[in-house]
């Protein structure tokens, strides 16, 4: 059998360049396991270069390395440890574009307004760089998160800080109460493969066939949609509510992964805030191509294009603005950067996180925190968000060496529920009705009564996908003991045909020794923190955006962060996904690194994916060595916790790559004390000389710290400057470069 392969992905920012020093540990450490390691480009700029590859001089071109492992994610031979990778916004995608074209890339510029036939099929092939393009192709199986025991226990010795909350706060969650995506949904389990269609038919006689899509026996198909007008009056009265309360507005939508419904929900926000602007200067703002679903940015970034005069008119009525509006969450307060600046700087499943640690507050224009409203619009998920903030309000700030877990189980599968809906999503031109028709006998599925500019969408559910995620849901209450919850909600037509398929399938295992239950999220939510609050343990199992957002939520409040979770994803076909935490590339600590060279970016994420990759490598064919080397990681990772060598936020402190000094050197000690002679011979003198090193090793680190970190680039460094400035302890990389 031909050695076992790792890949290990290519991604963006800090986890890209915490990369450059880990990966040669990694490839060092497991140099007798018998596996090979390889790495594959899925980055912002590497997907762009990818796709414009035919335009590109040869020794540019990239191949498309995401196609590849979409199709590797299907065999079962997949073995992945898959880093947070950015989720581009359209601002996003321009500056890659851009710093790509000063490095030499001859690349077309992002053609806003395409006016001919080419420069629509370039914006087309730009815009599969947008938004969250790579997670959904390599998912092809569900989601199991959790926090290992040591992690929780290092919480525990370390607890982070949480801000104390008073009952006075004002802070709370703000949603729609009707004529949302909740209200409107429409659920059938197809009967048998079939094809439906999605047609249109306007008051004014259009008709439309906006798709048709291919159903599998047994798939859930659901469809629903948000009444803009009904949105923009939520707005009016939210902000209206938060100016009587005098506390911050605040938005909070998944623009990144919902990339074709968020953003018009984010715009919406725009136009309601700022309407005075667009009552005063529609025209100008419309003649420059302002488009409010990217932010406030894009105007500061086309305003040049007025008259001067104009300009100054425009900016003035926004200082107006500031002063009638309530104020509003700022992102970074020094820079006047609002939460309505970029649509993906405030992401939902982060950022309610992140305020709840900083005591329900967020930071206003003064750079002063303050409560907030928390607008979450479609009631669907924003209900579990309201539950857990009223909740906080009323029994105060979570305490970390005191609360329980929970882990969850995610129906991930094959683009899932709301996360598989962007090619299923449309504006209806006018006033009309939306149908989905059965196109074998023109039997009509599902009618609904929509108005120009709502948001319909359809999403589903695949058998396959649905029947693996209950197993694994059980398979994890009898490995844990912990109860299930299944957050699915009667009331949805969408759940009410998942929770068909709970009852049938769980009637087919032997439960005796399992706990479960059913309950709506609101209900799961109070359900779960009443354990929580014990410092009892549960299992969430939900639908692709409770997983996401639940497991950004709990890791914060348990451990600080997400990027500490133990991410797994059994693959249909039997091969693994491992992802690294359940956060993102935190382009904060980006900036810190360019800037005084310290990166803070804990790799455990990394450390924990790669002790479950290497086990699965084992019954691929690895030699038994893989499994010591496993081991002796998954060792090295408690002590590395205990001894508390995780990075530290300052420059000067311990940072990413010091910590990889500890891991390595607490994984040659734990495998000069394995068992494998051979292993055992050949550590020995490497420990040995790693411990002797200590000071030297940090010393060499410390040397490149407190200066900026010129990489040249930050969506396309130059990487043997990255190399330089991730490796820059000779000592260290000698005694790492010998064992490769
Ligand atoms: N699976 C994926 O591929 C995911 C990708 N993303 C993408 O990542 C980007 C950034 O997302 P954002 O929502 O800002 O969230 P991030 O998770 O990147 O950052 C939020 C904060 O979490 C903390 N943090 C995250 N990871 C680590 C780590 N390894 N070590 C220490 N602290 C960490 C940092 O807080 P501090 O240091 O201040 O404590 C950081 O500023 C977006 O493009 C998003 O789409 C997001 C989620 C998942
Ligand atoms: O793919 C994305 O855009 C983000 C994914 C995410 O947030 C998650 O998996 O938790
Ligand atoms: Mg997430």
């Amino acid at each position: 059998m031909a050695n076992p392969t790792i890949v290990w992905t290519k991604i963006d920012e800090a986890p890209y360049l915490a990369t450059f020093s880990l990966l040669p540990i990694m490839e060092a450490f497991t140099k007798d396991a018998g596996i090979n390691w390889e790495l594959r480009d899925i980055s912002l700029a590497g997907r762009v270069i990818a796709e414009f590859s035919d335009m590109l001089p040869e020794n540019l071109r990239q191949s498309d390395e995401l196609a590849y492992l979409g199709e590797l994610v299907k065999k079962p031979e997949a073995n992945v440890i898959k880093l947070p990778n950015i989720s581009a916004s359209v601002p996003q995608l321009k500056a890659t574009i851009k710093e790509l074209q000063s490095q030499g890339y001859p690349l077309p510029d992002f053609p806003e307004e395409p006016q001919n036939a080419e420069e629509e099929k370039i914006r087309l092939k730009y815009l599969k760089c947008v938004g969250s393009n790579v997670n959904p192709v390599l998912r092809e199986g569900n989601s199991d998160r959790r926090l290992a025991e040591p992690v929780k226990e290092y919480a525990k010795m370390h607890p982070h800080p949480m801000k104390p909350v008073e009952p006075t706060s004002k802070s709370y969650v703000a949603h729609m109460d009707k004529n949302d995506f909740y209200q409107n949904e429409q659920s059938f389990i197809a009967p048998r493969n079939m094809t439906v269609a999605i047609e249109f038919e306007g008051k004014n006689g259009t008709k439309k066939v906006f798709k048709e899509v291919e159903l599998e026996k047994g798939e859930v198909f659901s469809g629903t949609f948000l009444n803009r007008k009904t949105l923009r009056e939520f707005y009016e009265k939210t902000i209206q509510d938060a100016k009587e309360k005098d506390i911050l507005f605040s938005l909070h939508v998944k623009a990144t992964m919902m990339k074709v419904s968020d953003p018009v929900m984010f715009g919406d926000a725009i136009r309601v805030y700022y309407k005075e602007l667009f009552d005063k200067f529609g025209k100008e703002l419309e003649e420059i191509g302002f488009n409010p679903n990217n932010g406030m940015s894009d105007l500061e970034a086309k305003l040049a294009k007025l008259p001067e005069d104009k300009q100054k008119a425009i900016k003035e009525t926004i200082a107006e603005i500031y002063k009638k509006q309530p104020r509003l969450y700022m992102v970074d307060s020094d820079n006047g950067i609002t939460n309505l600046h970029r649509p993906n700087d405030v992401i939902i499943d982060a950022s309610i996180p992140a305020t709840i640690k900083n005591g329900l507050k967020g930071w206003g224009p003064d750079g002063e925190v303050e409560d907030t409203v928390i607008t979450v619009p479609d009631r669907t998920y924003a209900r579990m968000y309201k539950e857990i903030v009223a909740d906080i309000v009323k029994n105060g700030q979570f305490d970390p060496t005191k609360v329980g877990t929970v882990q969850n189980v995610g129906l991930m599968a094959k683009k899932a529920e709301e996360y598989g809906s962007h090619d299923k999503t449309f504006f209806p031109p006018e006033d009309g009705i939306i149908r989905v028709v059965d196109t074998e006998n023109n039997e009509v599925l599902m009618e609904f009564e929509t108005e120009a500019g709502d948001i319909w969408r359809a999403y589903t559910a695949k058998e396959v996908a649905i029947i693996d995620w209950i197993k694994l849901a059980v398979e994890r209450a009898k490995e844990s003991g912990l109860p299930i919850v299944f957050w699915l909600d009667s009331n949805r037509a969408h759940d009410a045909n998942l929770i068909k398929y709970v009852v049938s399938e769980l009637a087919k295992y032997d439960l005796s020794d399992v706990e479960y239950h059913i309950m709506a999220p609101e209900k799961a939510m109070r359900y779960t923190l009443r354990r929580f609050r014990k410092g009892l343990g549960t299992i969430s199992v939900t639908g692709n955006v409770l997983r996401d957002y639940l497991t950004d939520l709990f890791p914060i409040i348990e451990v600080g962060t997400s990027a500490r979770t133990l991410s797994i994803v059994p693959l249909l076909a039997g091969g693994g996904l491992y992802e690294t935490g359940a956060g993102g590339s935190a382009p904060k600590h980006v900036e810190q690194f360019i800037k005084e060279g310290h990166l803070r970016w804990d790799s455990l994420g990394e450390f924990l994916a790669t002790v479950e990759s290497l086990k699965l490598a084992r019954k691929q064919g690895a030699n038994e060595k893989t499994e010591v080397i496993a081991d002796a990681l998954s060792k090295a990772v408690g002590k590395y916790l205990q001894n508390d060598k995780t990075p530290k936020r300052k420059v000067g402190q311990l940072d990413n790559r010091g910590s990889h000094y500890y891991l390595a050197r607490y994984w040659a000690e734990e495998l000069a004390n394995c068992g494998d002679a051979e292993l055992e011979a050949k550590f020995k003198p490497v420990a040995k000389e790693l411990v002797e090193n200590e000071e030297k090793i940090l010393g060499e680190i410390a040397a490149v710290e407190g200066k900026p970190a010129d990489i040249e680039g930050y969506y396309h460094p130059n990487e043997e400057k990255v190399a330089k400035y991730m490796r820059p302890s000779e000592t260290f990389n000698k005694i790492i470069d010998a064992l490769r």
